[in-house]
C-alpha cells in the first residue's frame, strides 16, 4: 500500500510535466506544484506525460510514458525492452550517443559541486568531459545476470524490483552472451555452450545467473578467463573482479600511469588491488629499482594478483582490509605514488586521512560512484589536497554509470 505523497500523487497517477536537470540514478529531475518528481525515460527541457511508480516522503518516481514535446537528443531505443514498465538494465537507450556522454559529465559536475565542494569555475578549469570508449554503445557487457522466476520466465529484472522482464537477447551483453539462448532455470543449455560461466544466486523466488563472456567450453569445476590488458595477458577465475567493458582495464591503466607518471626507483602503492592491473603498470615503470604494494581483500584477487604478477619481483601483495593495512601499519610510508580503486562505497575519511599523513607527492583516484568520489575529494580538501585532473570515461554505455579517474596532489605541490 502506498502513501500518498503531500500533494496527492498516487502510484499509477499520470501527470503533465516539463522536464529539468538530469539527476543521479539515470533519471531527470521534475517539479510539480514544488513536489520533486525523478523521472526515468526522459530528457532534459522534454514535456512528457509521466506515470507515477513510487511514491515517498518528499519526492515520487515515475516513467515518462508519452513525450509531447520531445528533445533533439531523443532517438528510438536499439533495445525493444528499453520502455517504461520493461526492462531496468539500461537507462539511457533513448538518448543519443554524444548526449549520454553529456549526460555523464553533467552527472559528475553536478556531483562534485553538491558533494566535493568544486566551484563551476574550477570544474571548467579541469575540463570535466566524459569520453565514449570504442567500440559503441552495443555488445560490450562481458557480464550479464539473467534472471528466473517461479513461473519459469528467464530475462532480466525490473527496474527496482525482482519482477522478470522475459526477453530474448540483451543488446549490450557481448556478442558471445547474445548468441546463448537465454538461459534455461538448470543452465543445461550453456553447458555445451562457448564462453559462458554461471555463477548462480537466489533471491527469493528469483534465481540469478551471472554469464561471463570468455569463458572456454566446457566449463567444469572453477572457470577462469583470460583477459588481455595493459599489454599483458591475465588469467582469473571467472568471478573474480575484472572490468566489464572489453576495452576498459587499459583504458584505465592508461590514463593512471598517464596522471601519475611513475619514475623509476618509486615507490607505490596499489590500494584495492583486484588482480593487479594498475600493479602492472606501476611496477614496468618504477623499474628494478622500485617497488609496489598492493592491498586487495578478496581472497581470490590476492591469488589472481599472485599468480598475474609473479614475473614482477618489484610487487609485493598484501591480503588484507586497505583500512587495516593503513591503520595497524602493515603498509606504511614513505611511498611516492598511490592508485586508490576503492568499490562503490569509496575508500571513506579514514583511508582518506591515512594517505594524507603517508605523504604521496601523488594520488590517482578510479571511482565508479560519483556521489562516493565527491565527498572524498572534500575529505581531501580538508587536508589542503585538490584535484589536479579529472578525465571521464563511459564504461557503461547505455546505463546511468560513468568512471572517473583524478589526480589528487597535496598542498605542497
Ligand atoms: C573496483 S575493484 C578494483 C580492482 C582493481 N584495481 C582493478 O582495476 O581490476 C575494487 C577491489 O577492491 C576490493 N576491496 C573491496 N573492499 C576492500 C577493502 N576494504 N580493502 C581492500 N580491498 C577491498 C575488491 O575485492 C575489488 O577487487
Amino acid at each position: 500500500m502506498t502513501e500518498p505523497s503531500e500533494r496527492g500523487l498516487a502510484e499509477a497517477e499520470r501527470v503533465e510535466l516539463t522536464v529539468d536537470a538530469v539527476a543521479p540514478g539515470g533519471h531527470c529531475v521534475a517539479r510539480v506544484d514544488g513536489q520533486v518528481v525523478f523521472v526515468r525515460h526522459a530528457l532534459p527541457g522534454e514535456r512528457v506525460i509521466a506515470e507515477v511508480t513510487e511514491v515517498h516522503r518528499g519526492f515520487v518516481r515515475a516513467d515518462a510514458v508519452t513525450v509531447l514535446d520531445p528533445s533533439p537528443d531523443r532517438v528510438e531505443p536499439p533495445c525493444p525492452y528499453a520502455k517504461p514498465g520493461a526492462c531496468g538494465g539500461c537507462d539511457l537507450q533513448h538518448v543519443a550517443p554524444d548526449a549520454q556522454l553529456a549526460w555523464k559529465t553533467a552527472v559528475v559536475r553536478e556531483q562534485l559541486v553538491r558533494l566535493g565542494g568544486l566551484t563551476d569555475v574550477e570544474l571548467d578549469r579541469l575540463d570535466v568531459r566524459v569520453q565514449a570508449l570504442p567500440g559503441g554503445l552495443l555488445g560490450w557487457r562481458s557480464r550479464v545476470r539473467y534472471a528466473v522466476d517461479a513461473a519459469d520466465r528467464a530475462g532480466l529484472l525490473k527496474h527496482r524490483s525482482h519482477e522478470v522482464v522475459p526477453i530474448d537477447r540483451c543488446r549490450i551483453a557481448h556478442p558471445a552472451i547474445q548468441q546463448l539462448p537465454v538461459l534455461t532455470p538448470t543452465g543445461a543449455r550453456w553447458s555445451a555452450a562457448e564462453a559462458v560461466e554461471t555463477v548462480a544466486s537466489t533471491g527469493g523466488d528469483v534465481t540469478v545467473t551471472e554469464i561471463r563472456a570468455g569463458v572456454p567450453a566446457p566449463v567444469s569445476g572453477p572457470a577462469e578467463v583470460r583477459e588481455v590488458a595493459a599489454g599483458r595477458d591475465w588469467t582469473l577465475p571467472a568471478s573474480a573482479f575484472w572490468q566489464v567493458h572489453p576495452a576498459a582495464a587499459s583504458t584505465l591503466s592508461t590514463a593512471v600511469l598517464d596522471l601519475l607518471d611513475p619514475q623509476p626507483g618509486e615507490i607505490a602503492w596499489d590500494l584495492y588491488g583486484g588482480a593487479g592491473l594498475f600493479a602492472a603498470g606501476l611496477a614496468e615503470r618504477v623499474g628494478a629499482t622500485g617497488r609496489v604494494t598492493l592491498v586487495e581483500a578478496a581472497g581470490q584477487g590476492v591469488a589472481a594478483a599472485r599468480e598475474n604478477l609473479a614475473d614482477l619481483p618489484a610487487v609485493e601483495v598484501v591480503s588484507a582490509r586497505v583500512e587495516t593495512a593503513l591503520a595497524r601499519r602493515r603498509i606504511t610510508g614513505p611511498v611516492d605514488v598511490v592508485v586508490l580503486d576503492p568499490p562503490r562505497s569509496g575508500a571513506g575519511a579514514p583511508v582518506v586521512r591515512a594517505l594524507a599523513a603517508a605523504g604521496p607527492r601523488a594520488i590517482a583516484y578510479v571511482a565508479c560512484d560519483p556521489a562516493a568520489f565527491a565527498r572524498d575529494v572534500r575529505t581531501f580538501a580538508g587536508l589542503g589536497w585538490r584535484l589536479a585532473a579529472l578525465r571521464g570515461f563511459d564504461l557503461f554505455p547505455m546505463t546511468q554509470h560513468v568512471e572517473q579517474v583524478g589526480l589528487l596532489l597535496p598542498p605542497t605541490a
